[in-house]
């Protein structure tokens, strides 16, 4: 056979074969989407989806989608295909699906910042593994064992630096109290030390880069973060040779036992150190940012609410009261459960300013709901903000009210309200940090209400874009609130 004639053979197969599969890739192709629009090639729909908007609202970009195709809608976002949820039922059926029909997926730039053993890009069982450290560290026994007294100490902290009739960014005040948490919580450094300052330099620089574009050319915010991600991984690494010297043979510490995140794990958990090192950074970018702003927002609201500022202080003079005529100083766990108004209020703030606004999945597997297909590989992104913002669940959603939670807790588990709140997301990758970050909010607002009265030193508002974010950082003016016999005396408290 010449060569011609092998070709002309050969050919028509090919083509044919080729045929035949986009014939069946096709058919698998059709599938029943739901209604929306792919916008340009590749940028898809980007550009508008996370342009920046008030975080109390779901934005021009969202409300524009809804109300022409409704709360599931298909576009083409991240570079990639994507169904958009901005409905309760598929949002749940998503997250209790995790692992079975979807997958957490997030774009690759935040595991080329966060690390690739970092929690959030982690699937099945490493992503188990971690999980089980994280949520061990952060257990209810942990918390009123050791975290409440650090969270109250941190708090004391920055309250009791503030001057009155100064003006200062509540913000970067809110930023300070959880980063000094953390930064003890996980590697005992102590705040105001040489150490701890330089390293929440660097996080403030990695931060600007994880909410940055990913573009990795001299002088972006996205290189100079990966810049500091590194010079941070070579501080937790010398901390964590400190600590391997100061542990025995037998695993025990040899001198003083430190009790944080990174001696449990190099005790009790076989992880390698680039592990460890992504565990380390991705729990201080977790437990960090999206508290600070809860504290934020909550001071937001609540300067402009000042019925729910009054309930909440007659709440914690209550208590704090309570506790002088026991002749008790730290506030303990029986305190914190007598917060009832203050739980309404942290669910309010939460509902309505929208730290984490949406989440990133895959489908693994073509699935069908409410007769729409999403296709096996298709990005999935359920919006907890288009929920929590719903005037169909929430009445008068954009209205700060902390009441509509009270009602909630006076009726049966599982009302509308309760089912359709995800601030902590759900199913196996719920919040690890969720009884923290509630602890700490609850705390801080305790000492708050109790010390100080406050007002807006300037307007201001959060925008999401789609980290939240005050972009004034809050300004605050603050005067004593002297009616309490409280005092602002860590060191008094420490002694008594
Ligand atoms: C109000 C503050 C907080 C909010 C709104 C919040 C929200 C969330 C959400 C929505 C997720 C799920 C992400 C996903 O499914 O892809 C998540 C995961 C996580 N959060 Fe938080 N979080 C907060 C505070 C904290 C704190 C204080 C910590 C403590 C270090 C923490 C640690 C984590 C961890 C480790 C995960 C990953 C869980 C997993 O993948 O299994 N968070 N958080």
């Amino acid at each position: 056979m010449s060569q011609l004639e092998i070709v002309l053979t050969v050919l028509p197969i090919i083509i044919s074969v080729i045929l035949i599969w986009d014939l069946f890739k096709n058919k698998k192709r059709s599938h029943k989407l739901p209604p929306g629009h792919m916008g340009w090639p590749f940028i898809g729909e980007t550009i508008g989806y996370l342009k920046p908007h008030s975080a109390t609202t779901i934005g021009e970009f969202m409300e524009q989608h809804i109300s022409r195709y409704g709360k599931i809608y298909k576009s083409n976002l991240f570079g990639e295909p994507t169904i958009v949820s901005a409905d309760a039922g598929l949002n749940r059926f998503i997250m209790q699906n995790e692992g079975r029909l979807f997958e957490c997926s997030y774009p690759r730039s935040i595991g080329g910042i966060l690390g690739k053993w970092s929690m959030l890009v982690l699937v099945g069982e490493l992503h188990r593994d971690m999980r089980m450290i994280s949520l061990n560290f952060m257990s209810n026994a942990r918390l009123r064992t050791h975290l409440l007294r650090e969270v109250e100490t941190h708090t004391l902290l920055v309250l009791r630096s503030w001057k009155e009739n100064s003006v200062f960014s509540a913000q970067d005040e809110a930023k300070k109290f959880t980063f000094n948490l953390m930064a003890k919580h996980i590697m005992s450094m102590d705040p105001g030390k040489p150490e701890t300052e330089n390293l929440k330099r660097e996080y403030i620089t990695f931060m600007k880069g994880v909410v940055s574009a990913p573009l990795n050319f001299p002088g972006t915010a996205y290189r100079k973060a990966l810049q500091s991600r590194s010079t941070i991984l070579k501080v937790i690494e010398q901390k964590m040779e400190e600590r391997i010297q100061k542990i025995d043979d037998n695993g025990c510490e040899k001198v003083v036992e430190e009790d944080d995140l990174l001696g449990w794990v190099l005790k009790h958990a076989n992880l390698s150190t680039e592990q460890i090192l992504d565990l380390i950074l991705s729990l201080l970018f977790a437990g960090h940012e999206t508290s600070s702003v809860s504290i934020s927002l909550a001071i937001y609201f609540l300067q402009a609410c000042p019925e729910a500022v009054q309930q909440l202080r007659e709440e914690h003079i209550q208590i704090s009261r309570a506790k002088n005529k026991a002749g008790e100083s730290w506030l303990n766990w029986e305190d914190y459960k007598k917060m009832e108004f203050t739980q309404c209020v942290i669910s309010e703030t939460l509902r309505l300013g929208n730290v984490v606004r949406f989440v990133h999945r895959k489908a693994l597997k073509d699935v069908q709901y409410k007769g729409y297909d999403i296709p096996c590989g298709w990005k999935v992104l359920p919006v907890f903000a288009a929920v929590h913002l719903d005037p169909l669940l929430y009445d008068r959603p954009q209205h700060f009210n902390p009441w509509r939670w009270q009602c909630e807790r006076t009726h049966a588990s599982g009302s509308t309200t309760t089912n359709n709140f995800t601030p902590f997301g759900g199913g196996p990758r719920l919040c690890a940090g969720s009884e923290l970050a509630k602890l700490e909010m609850a705390v801080f607002l305790h000492h708050l209400v109790l010390s100080y009265n406050w007002e807006l030193a300037e307007p201001d508002h959060a925008l999401a874009f789609p980290f939240v974010e005050f972009r004034k950082g809050l300004p605050i003016k603050v005067q004593y609130f002297h009616s309490q016999p409280h005092k602002l005396d860590i060191q008094a408290m420490s002694n008594k």
